[in-house]
């Protein structure tokens, strides 16, 4: 059965459009709790759905464990960067294509901790 802590490793990629997603990382970091499975139903809670690769890999590799049920719920759904279909079943807001800060989303590693929610202005974004 899959535990909390293996889920949060699981979740971890690229959400304010950073730094591009590892997937392999994500898969990689998982521990061995995938072995005999035999069905669990799993609700998955997410702060962020950016491009939807994050959670795409996830939902397979917990329905490829043999997932009854897997459902997905976000805070925000940033529905105009999806690559990928990727269907949250319980979503909060839907949020522009603009970088989210605050409640533990993050731009560069800051402003993970402010108490809302909000974009960060264009002149604070660093264009490389
Ligand atoms: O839909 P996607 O494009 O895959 O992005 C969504 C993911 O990105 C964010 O995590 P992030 O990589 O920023 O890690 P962090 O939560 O540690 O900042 C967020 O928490 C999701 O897990």
């Amino acid at each position: 059965m899959l535990g909390p802590s293996a889920l949060q490793g699981g979740s971890r990629s690229s959400g304010g459009g950073i730094t591009p997603p590892d997937i392999h990382h994500t898969v990689h970091t998982l521990p061995p709790i995938l072995s005999p499975v035999s069905l669990f139903i799993l609700t998955h809670v997410e702060d962020i759905i950016d491009t939807g690769n994050t959670l795409c890999a996830l939902v397979a590799l917990v329905q490829g464990a043999g997932a009854a049920s897997v459902r997905v719920c976000a805070l925000l759904d940033k529905k105009a960067r999806r690559r990928v279909p990727l269907q949250a079943e319980y979503t909060g807001f839907e949020c522009p294509d603009e970088f989210i800060v605050g409640y533990g989303i993050d731009y560069a590693e800051k402003y993970r901790n402010l108490p809302y929610i909000g974009a960060v202005k264009d002149e604070f974004i660093k264009h490389s």
